[in-house]
């Protein structure tokens, strides 16, 4: 079903397959995952892959080998008869002979893996102090050591600039999935899980922080900054299993709750478990999402939930509160290997709700934190740093993952990392670095997708916008086009719900209805969140009003575009809410924002992004979509006013009563979500209140035994 045709309700507009069409996310062909790269390096990593491969050929690859999909599909290959069988010893170290040979083939020296690094625009820094750097450097060649001793020796004059060049690192990086089993020897299990998937080129995510977590030496704590899309998931996900697969064969009487993955939100959370459970397949390990009433930390006692149960039962988000409350009594401690939870529900367990101190959880030895800067932004920060704190092993390792992080995050995670230890009193057993990996430019927005800064002076003026959006066929052929399925942003709950009551009768009967769009928000269960979260995955709801809810991770594989009908409160989210659309390199994205008057002192932090993604992705001048009178024009914000932006968003959108029946107020009446006039709503407002009153009275009369409404009219409120 072509969802544009049936909006536009247009025979004259062209076939799905007409060129444009086919660059669209939502045509389910695979692009180069890869957003980054230059000819030069094809060549050289073509070399090493010993084969030669044009540019073209590693996305003529990916769509052979990734089926056609709906709008939403997983990327699920044909299924492959995977039996839950726990991985043998002998399994993991049946690496071949030839590979094994192959490792030493298949080393570069530091110009090859500058070469490639820098053309991937992957930049690998150690954050330690200088001189811990000198004293224990990171294992990546023989030269890398030696230029490091150099280096000690002049630390105490050493510029900014050079210390900065003193802790860059050049890696190698990881050529192919096919690496994961030959040189990083991982689980054969985990490695055909992988490569069922489909994925055959490593992102640029993947090729720069599998090998080091993977690698030989001592595993790093990492902070990664990759854009969105860009396969973070599969880069935590691979090696943290294997590391359970390793602790496995060698501690076979060690059970409970080796991994965390925290992740913001309850959508994010089961989405991590989705993905984890198609990789821990076969492998023995086991993923499990937190749920309400799950017991988890070190009670000392014995009582353990056989996770394979809630494995067959497939529900991502069946919670503990939906089983009978006899059954609720008694959940007992689970017996996952990676827990995948949102900060609170973890806090509240391991506390009892905060009525007793924090439980810790002995075992963990890696603590994973997707959308680390938000998980550590005063809204989380407390509960995120009591569950890092709870993780007693010394040898615990973090990783911290996100599109966007500021020096904030770096300085809390090095404090952190310190005072966890001071407070345990012990030391891990090897000594390790903490490195940062950022992809491309630090928080920047995705080069692959358009991105449409509109202005629509007035709320009126962005609803007519979104309208035309809806019925495209009206529009005129410089407008904005924007396929479904796609996600509109809003500031607020109330004002997502409002949006959703305005537009739900603008989709065509023949379309479907109404039931093409929903509104989802953290007002509503978490049954009715997840049930929209299928629909829309499912390509049965079209198009999907939001709060910042949604902004982070969740991946919709086939998104076409986002409208941020309210602008976002900050950079970062501007960042997060438009990477929902261009996912794995996908080309074809649009990514719309409307702003009024009032917006225009927020304005710039936004069209900056947008100058510095257009600027990546390279281009004519002419093309671009910000010009420089815009930039030069619009207002700087102070840091006070960023501060107060971020936390509570347009002072004029934040009025609770924005509904038609609830606003009657002036303060909001110029932020209402409606394209009613006054006149048109006061007589709404007056049929509304005859009828109420018409009712009031035949209940009366009932009441009194007197049927008849014979009781005079009270007239029309006003
Ligand atoms: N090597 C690959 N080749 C092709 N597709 C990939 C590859 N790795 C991951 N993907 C796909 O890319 C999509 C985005 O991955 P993921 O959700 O992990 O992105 P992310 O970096 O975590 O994004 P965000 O910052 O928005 O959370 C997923 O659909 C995933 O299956």
């Amino acid at each position: 079903m072509d969802a544009f045709k049936l909006l536009t309700r247009s025979t004259k507009l062209k076939p799905a397959s007409s060129a444009s069409d086919s660059r669209l996310p939502s045509t389910g062909k695979a692009a180069n995952p890869q957003l980054f790269r230059t000819a030069e390096t094809d060549k050289l990593e073509s070399a090493k892959n010993g084969k030669k491969r044009k540019r073209g050929a590693a996305v003529q690859q990916d769509e052979e080998d990734i089926p056609d999909l709906d709008f939403f599909s997983s990327n699920k290959r044909p299924a492959t008869s995977v039996t839950e069988t726990a991985a043998t010893a002998e399994d993991d170290e049946k690496v071949s002979a030839e590979n094994a040979a192959s490792d030493d083939d298949d080393s570069m020296d530091e110009v090859e893996r500058r070469t490639i690094l820098n053309s991937h625009k992957i930049k690998v820094t150690d954050m330690r102090d200088l001189e811990k750097t000198q004293a224990q450097p990171t294992s990546t060649t023989d030269s890398k050591k030696k230029k490091k001793k150099s280096k000690k020796e002049e630390a105490p004059t050493l510029s900014k600039k050079e210390q900065k060049r003193a802790r860059r690192l050049f890696p190698e990086p990881l050529l192919n999935f096919k690496e994961l089993r030959s040189k990083y020897k991982i689980s054969s299990r985990l490695a055909e899980n992988v490569a069922d998937q489909g994925f055959t080129v490593p992102t640029e995510v993947q090729l720069g922080t599998l090998p080091l977590l993977l690698g030989e030496s001592s595993e790093p704590d990492l902070l990664v900054v990759a854009p969105t899309g860009s396969g973070k998931t599969l880069s935590f996900l691979i090696p943290v299993i294997n590391k359970i697969v390793r602790h496995h064969h060698s501690n076979p009487d060690e059970h409970g709750i080796l991994s965390v993955v925290v992740a913001p939100t309850r959508e994010l959370a089961s989405q991590i478990v989705n993905e984890g459970r198609k990789l821990v397949a076969g492998t023995g390990v086991k993923i499990a999402l937190m749920r309400k009433g799950m017991r988890v930390g070190d009670h000392g006692d014995a009582n353990v939930l056989d996770e394979n149960s809630e494995e067959s039962s497939g529900s991502e988000d069946e919670d503990a509160e939906s089983k009978p409350a006899k059954e609720r009594a008694n959940i007992p401690v689970t017996k996952s290997d990676i827990l995948v939870t949102t900060p609170l529900m973890l806090v509240n367990a391991l506390s009892a709700n905060r009525t007793t101190s924090m439980a810790t959880l002995p075992l963990v030895r890696s603590l994973v934190m997707d959308e680390a800067d938000v998980l550590l932004d005063p809204l989380f920060r407390e509960q995120t740093l009591d569950i890092w704190k709870s993780c007693s092993h010394p040898d615990l390792r973090v990783g911290l993952w996100s599109a966007t992080m500021g020096s904030n995050i770096e300085d809390l995670t090095k404090s952190t990392i310190r005072e966890r230890l001071e407070e345990l009193g012990q030391k891990p057993s090897e000594p390790h670095a903490l490195l940062r990996l950022v992809v491309g430019l630090k928080d920047s927005a995705i080069p692959n997708i358009d991105h449409k800064l509109v202005y629509a002076a007035t709320e009126q003026g962005k609803l007519m916008g979104l309208r035309q959006l809806l019925r495209p066929a009206a529009a005129s052929p410089s407008d904005i086009r924007l396929r479904p399925p796609f996600l509109i942003f809003t500031q607020t709950i109330p004002r997502a719900v409002a949006l959703h009551s305005e537009l739900k009768y603008d989709i065509p009967a023949e379309a479907g209805g109404s039931s093409r769009i929903a509104v989802l928000h953290s007002d509503l269960s978490d049954g009715q969140r997840s049930d929209i979260m299928r629909d829309f995955r499912k390509g049965e709801i079209w198009i999907l009003v939001t709060t910042d809810l949604l902004a982070r991770g969740v991946d919709f594989r086939g998104i076409n575009g986002v409208v941020n009908y309210d602008i976002p409160n900050s950079a970062a989210v501007y960042v997060h809410r438009v990477g929902r659309t261009g996912r794995a390199g996908r080309e074809g994205g649009i990514a719309v924002t409307y702003y009024t008057k009032e917006d225009i002192p927020y304005v710039k932090s936004i069209a900056n992004i947008i100058d510095v993604s257009e600027k990546l992705r390279g281009g004519e001048e002419g093309d671009k979509s910000i010009q420089k009178w815009l930039l030069d024009a619009l207002p700087n914000l102070s840091k006070n006013s960023k501060k107060d932006m971020k936390r509570h968003g347009v002072k004029a959108r934040q009025a609770p009563r924005l509904t038609d029946k609830e606003d009657d107020g002036k303060g909001a009446r110029g932020m209402r979500i409606s394209t009613k006039s006054g006149f048109e709503r006061r007589l709404e407002n007056n049929r509304r209140g005859a009828i109420e009153a018409s009712r009031n009275r035949k209940a009366a009369a009932a009441a009194s035994g007197n049927v008849s409404d014979t009781g005079s009219w009270g007239g029309l409120d006003d």
